[in-house]
């Protein structure tokens, strides 16, 4: 837009021109033939012009760029031969183009360099030619073209330079930026992982001890609070000695994770559990007295019990002994409630296993 914008007006001046040719030669064979180039000159412009505007692209094609430069020069070369006698007027319009070429058109040091010289060499050959200058006054011209272009190219050289100096700072920003932002990915992803590692039992993927205790805490103080009771389970896996004893630690490890999954599953998404140690979990309840408490106990129970064993396994039943301990009062604390599941569930194992307890005062154990 700004290249059609710069051609329009360049060609437009070029033309106005023709006013100071009609009141320097009238009207006479030298003038219509001035007028007719002129004419040709900002008809061409004008088509470059629009050939941009419609098709653009502009910037990637280097002899569009070149091509309305060798045409203006070429007009103001031929200005020489039909208007000699003004030779001095056409010297500051020759040097004005020369540094608005350079100025102009910045990137492209080559094709401007080229065209300044073509204009700057062409119209001191037609001023020889044709307006028979002294070879002082030739020579005084050279030199006043040779420091046009000098300071047309060292300005032009500077710029291109500093744009490159600014490119490349741009570029190593950008490339510094990339870099900060992937260093920021990999510590978000490391502080996920050390969240995980931190939150999450490794084995069974449940919540860790210490995550459950956070969480529990809060389950209980939002319970006190709506004044509603909140259950609690300690799950102790029986005999689970012996699996690891008969089939190994491996075979150990995998029945844990299917009953940390029957249990989860057993559960509602409000509930939260977490391995507490070893083969033992722990749940929390919101909203659930004695009664539904039992209930879920049960099918949790249940669940272990029908959970297939590995192939190789003998036919040997799961099964999980439960305490269970009801947060319905003002005064017990996370760690009491627990204590009170614990003792349950060391009733339930006493008196045979494979049962669920809940705890109460002075307790001798209510258990099934
Ligand atoms: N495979 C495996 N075993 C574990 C893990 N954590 C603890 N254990 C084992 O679990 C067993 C628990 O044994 P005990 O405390 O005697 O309990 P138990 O054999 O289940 O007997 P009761 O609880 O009284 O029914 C020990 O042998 C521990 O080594 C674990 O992450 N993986």
């Amino acid at each position: 837009m700004e290249t059609c914008l710069s051609l329009t007006v360049a060609a437009l001046i070029f033309g106005m021109f023709s006013v100071s040719d009609y009141y320097l030669l009238g009207l006479t064979k030298e003038y219509y033939l001035l007028i007719a180039m002129r004419i040709v000159v900002v008809s061409l412009c004008l088509m470059l012009a629009f050939t941009i505007f419609r098709w653009g692209s502009y910037s990637s094609k280097v002899w569009l760029h070149a091509m309305p430069l060798w045409i203006l020069a070429t007009g103001i070369i031929l200005i020489v031969p039909l208007r000699p006698e003004s030779l001095s007027t056409q010297v500051t319009a020759v040097v004005v183009a020369i540094m608005a070429f350079y100025l102009l058109i910045p990137n492209l040091l080559t094709v401007v360099t080229f065209a300044s010289l073509y204009l700057s060499a062409g119209f001191l050959v037609a001023a020889v030619l044709f307006s028979e200058i002294s070879p002082v006054e030739a020579l005084r011209l050279s030199l006043l073209l040779i420091m046009a272009n000098a300071v047309g190219f060292f300005a032009l050289l500077r710029l291109e330079r500093l744009q490159r100096k600014q490119f490349v700072l741009l570029h190593d920003e950008r490339n510094q930026n990339h870099q900060l932002l992937k260093e920021i990915a990999h510590r978000k992803s490391l502080e996920e992982q050390l969240r995980m590692v931190a939150e999450r039992d490794a084995l069974t993927g449940l919540n860790s001890r210490s995550h459950f205790m956070k969480r529990a805490r809060a389950l209980l103080q939002g319970s006190r609070l709506e004044k509603r009771p909140l259950g609690l389970f300690m799950i102790d896996v029986d005999y689970f000695k012996r699996i690891n004893d008969t089939w190994g630690h491996g075979h150990g490890d995998w029945v844990l994770t299917r009953i940390a999954e029957a249990c989860a599953h057993s559960l509602r998404p409000t509930d939260v559990i977490g391995r507490f140690g070893g083969e033992e979990f722990v749940v929390a309840l919101p909203d659930t007295g004695p009664r539904d408490a039992q209930r879920v106990a049960e099918r949790l129970k249940t669940r272990v019990a029908e959970l297939p064993l590995k192939e190789g396994m003998d036919e040997r039943r799961l099964s999980v002994t439960i305490g269970i301990a009801i947060a319905d009062d003002e005064g017990a604390d996370l760690e009491a409630l627990i204590s009170r599941a614990d003792q349950a569930l060391y009733a339930g194992k006493r008196d045979g296993r494979n049962r669920l307890v809940i705890w109460r005062e002075g307790l001798g154990g209510e258990s099934g």
